[in-house]
């Protein structure tokens, strides 16, 4: 079986040089969750003698990074430079143009850690991103529910797009304002609202048969579940993906997708993260203007929808997040969080005079 809804991403042809390339909740009890804690009270449930097989394992092997042999790096690499090395290329065809930034969160803004609750981004990253939002406007694009991911970064004056890109809200722009009760005026949508009763039926039943498994959690991101298997010995990765699916036969307009060591449940909506960017640019009414340049950076699989509108619009550009070779739609990378402040510092930083970009 494989993943229904876990599109495969497009392999992109290489740019044909580098740098001309593309123009263009409920919290957890208690303490941290330590991984090797739980693995000693693990609970053998695979079949005795058994194979390790199936999907969750074939598709995590197949699509964890790995380290690749110098050449295959390389490739990648002029497939997709570093957003560092070749700043100014890839920010070249920003010049004049109105920069919109676009940030996940998890292994973007913060280190991939065990622990999702603290999963927290530093201070150094917390001023490179309001400092970014200062001259651009800004959204944080995340699985996690939009309080969650907003008690992390803590920005009031970015957008906040949570539970990949169904919950969105921030300043009031051009369109899709709404009034709120304390009548401010926000950017304000949400997407499949009539999904909340049965997520949260999902949620308890989910938690309560993940109870038998060591290691896994659930995670309640308001619209969406993601089911953690970090923590989960490799032998039980398939007792986690079938008890999920037996769960999941009960309920058809529920889709199964999965991100880094994650699974994650969400409304079968035609709404994802590439959905809210074109959401929040129309928001801000940037809508079919070429003199737009969204740069959208992010590490998972389900930033790909974002790449992909990207790549569809022919503006802007797509970074990933990844030490290793991914398929990606993405035009440019970097390895890791240190890289994406850097980046960001760098983008904030006076040259030429007036910069290589327009303000916002
Ligand atoms: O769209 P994102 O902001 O990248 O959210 C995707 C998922 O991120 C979180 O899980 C991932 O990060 C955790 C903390 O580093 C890690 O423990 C986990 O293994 C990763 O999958 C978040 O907890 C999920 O709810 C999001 O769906």
């Amino acid at each position: 079986m494989t993943f229904s809804t876990d599109k495969a991403v497009t392999t992109v042809a290489a740019p044909a040089q580098a740098g001309l390339h593309f123009t263009p909740f409920p919290p957890t009890k208690g303490a941290a969750r330590d991984c090797k804690k739980l693995a000693a009270v693990h609970v053998d449930r695979a079949t005795p003698g058994s194979i390790v097989g199936g999907s969750l394992f074939e598709t995590m092997k197949a699509s964890s990074p790995r380290r690749a042999a110098d050449a295959e790096h390389g490739d990648w690499m002029e497939k997709h430079p570093s957003a560092l090395t070749w700043f100014e290329a890839a920010l070249g065809a920003a010049k004049g143009k109105q920069i919109v930034m676009f940030l996940d969160y998890d292994g973007t803004l913060s280190p991939i850690v065990e622990d999702p609750d603290r999963a927290v981004m530093s201070e150094e990253m917390r001023d490179a991103v309001r400092r970014v939002a200062e001259h651009f406007p800004t959204a944080i694009v995340s699985g996690r529910c939009r309080d969650k991911v907003f008690n992390f970064v803590k920005l009031r004056e970015l957008y906040y797009a949570g539970s990949h890109g169904m919950d969105i809200e921030g300043p009031a722009k051009q369109s899709n304002k709404h009034v709120q009760a304390n009548g401010e005026e926000v950017v304000h949508y949400q997407a499949g609202r009539e999904f909340l009763p049965v997520i949260e039926e999902v949620y308890r039943t989910l938690t309560a048969r993940m109870e038998a498994i060591a290691g896994a959690r659930v995670e309640h991101n308001k619209y969406c579940l993601s089911v953690h298997f970090r923590c989960v010995q490799e032998e039980e990765w398939n007792a986690v993906e079938e008890e999920v699916r037996s769960v999941l036969k009960e309920y058809p307009h529920l889709k199964l997708t999965h991100g880094r060591k994650v699974l994650e449940i969400r409304p079968s909506i035609k709404w994802d993260k590439g959905k809210a960017l074109e959401f929040l640019l129309e928001s801000l009414g940037y809508a079919g203007r070429s003199d737009v340049f969204p740069i959208y950076i992010g590490d998972d699989r389900t930033d790909e929808d974002a790449f992909k509108v990207l790549r569809g619009m022919g503006q802007g550009i797509g970074i990933l997040v990844s030490k290793f070779p991914k398929e990606t739609a993405a035009s440019y990378s970097l390895r890791d969080p240190v890289e994406v402040k850097e980046f960001l510092g760098k983008m904030v930083e006076p040259t030429n005079g007036d910069g290589p970009v327009k303000a916002a």
